[in-house]
């Protein structure tokens, strides 16, 4: 079992346990604040709402999680050890002193500071080697970036050790060529920051007005290209050497007060934070990271469809969580339904009545019936060749709720399969509880002549197999059902 120690487990370190824990690993927590196990049990229950349903295959088991109110204890076996105290060098250098009196030499000390350079963080260091910059984004349990800084004191099997811990829990690890304050991202971050600020204290725009400017236009814009990659396209057919070109010159005309900063005097605190509770105000936190989950879980599954940017990391994360859940024709006792979905429900699969729409039901049977044509055979090989199927009818029954987060398996039972026709019965569960059921009756075609034709002798024998051994199942209650009419 692989164990992880968070050292601070305020905001970062709390996603940073609940990013562990629900990827299999033991997670172990040291953290002074008597209130640090209610505030990790709050960020726990916003990440199981929200993370396993970034997969289309299913999460590992949790992991055990425990709080310690001794650091050497907490960090007994932890071969990765997530600092995320308060962003003091003072207090950080403290902690790794404890840290390395107590912790396995071969173990990884991941820093999540936002701004300190390695070598600052490995000056006087029992093993400077140890300690890495693994700078995270909140929120951790979601967004897969982690600036990954070493130093030259940083030998390179830790550093491909360390990329590889945090791709097994779905991280994207950017390594940071040259360490530098603030590394790549936050220097971003302290310029819009200082923008803002003048803004809002000269009075040219309010803090709901900066924000609808950034979510409104180029915040969505760079959830999917970055900044070159968009500059690169607004340069039009004569791409980036025109876009310099033209706008090379504004970065020396007065657009931006970059490197002032307004002095933070009583008056701009109070103006930004009561714009902000103007703003905002009328959501808890809790329900704005709610709110926030939503909308990035959205976001990251419409780029995973298209196999780009942060999608492209979950789709690669999914393939790390061995797909192989699912049963081969050889490996499925055929006696039986067969599993043909096992997922968690996606924060984007919910509705107004805070439960799985009933439209994606159908998906999810949509997906089982992808996965039962993969196993007689009729996948994406066989598709390209010209074969496929079509649905012709499709009849749900809704029998129970499911929410955000939840462990769904569709179990598929063929009702017949002979020469063109396909007629399944898919049981969708969670755990011992029937959801639904959604009976699909297909057709072969031929994708040239768009017509019903016979499929592959292969097709064939593989749902004579699938026949013979499933005779003996009962004809499952509520298959054929049409709707009911009013008496
Ligand atoms: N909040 C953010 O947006 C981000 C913060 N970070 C970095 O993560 C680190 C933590 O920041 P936050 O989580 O926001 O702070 P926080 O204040 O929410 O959490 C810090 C936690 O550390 C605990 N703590 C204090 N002294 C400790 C000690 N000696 N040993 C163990 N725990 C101790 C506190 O009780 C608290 O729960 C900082 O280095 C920060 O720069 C990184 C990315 C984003
Ligand atoms: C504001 N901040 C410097 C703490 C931000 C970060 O460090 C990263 C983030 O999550 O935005």
């Amino acid at each position: 079992m692989k164990t992880a120690a968070i050292i601070g487990g305020g905001v970062i370190g709390g996603g940073w346990a609940a990013r562990f824990l629900l990827n299999g690993w033991d997670v172990r927590v040291f953290d002074p604040d008597p209130e640090a196990e209610r505030k990790i049990g709050e960020v726990l229950d916003n990440a199981r709402r929200s993370l396993p349903g970034l997969s289309d295959v299913p999460l590992p088991p949790e992991g055990a999680l425990s709080f310690h109110a001794d650091m050497a204890d907490a960090v007994q076996g932890a071969t990765w050890i997530q600092e995320s105290v308060p962003e003091r060098l003072d207090l950080k250098l403290t902690v790794y002193k404890g840290l390395q009196e107590a912790c396995d030499p071969g173990a990884i000390i991941g820093s999540s500071t936002s701004g300190f350079k390695p070598s600052e963080l490995q000056e006087g260091a029992l093993r400077p080697e140890q300690i890495v910059v693994t700078h995270p984004f909140n929120p951790v349990y979601l967004l897969p970036l982690v600036e990954l800084v070493p130093s030259a004191a940083n030998p390179p099997e830790l550093v491909a050790q360390a990329k590889d811990v945090l791709r097994s829990v779905g991280f994207f690890p950017l390594q940071v060529r040259m360490e530098i304050d603030a590394h790549i991202a936050d220097r971003f971050l302290e310029a819009v920051w200082r923008e803002a600020l003048w803004l809002v204290k000269d009075g040219v725009a309010t803090t709901e007005e900066v924000d609808e400017a950034i979510r409104m236009g180029f915040g969505i814009r760079w959830a999917q290209m970055g900044l070159f990659e968009t500059y690169r396209v607004a340069g039009g057919e004569a791409g980036m050497r025109h876009f310099m070109a033209q706008f090379g010159p504004a970065l020396k005309w007065p657009w931006t007060k970059l490197m002032d900063v307004p002095e933070f005097t009583d008056d701009l605190v109070d103006m930004i934070a009561e714009q902000s509770d103007a703003q905002s105000g009328m959501h808890s936190i809790r329900e704005l990271e709610r709110i926030r989950d939503n909308n990035l879980v959205g976001m990251m599954r419409a780029l995973k469809a298209r196999n780009w940017g942060a999608g492209a990391v979950l789709n690669q994360h999914d393939a790390l969580l061995k797909p192989g859940a699912l049963p081969t024709l050889d490996q499925a006792d055929l006696s039986q339904p067969i599993l043909t979905l096992a997922r968690a429900v996606p924060l984007d699969w919910t509705d107004y009545n805070g439960h799985m729409n009933e439209a994606r039901y159908l998906e999810a049977f949509a997906a089982a019936t992808d996965r039962f044509m993969e196993i007689i055979g009729c996948d994406a090989d066989y598709i390209a060749s010209g074969g496929s199927y079509f649905t012709a009818e499709n009849h749900i029954r809704y029998l129970d709720e499911a929410h955000a987060g939840a462990k769904i398996e569709v179990r598929t039972q063929m009702l017949l399969g002979q020469g063109k026709k396909l007629h399944l019965f898919h049981s969708m569960y969670k755990g011992d509880r029937l959801l639904a059921t959604g009976e699909s009756f297909l057709l072969h075609v031929s994708l040239e002549t768009r017509r019903p034709c016979a499929p592959s002798p292969q097709i064939e024998a593989a749902m004579s197999r699938i026949a013979e051994a499933q005779a003996g199942l009962p004809y499952p209650e509520g298959a054929g059902a049409a709707i009911r009419k009013p008496a």
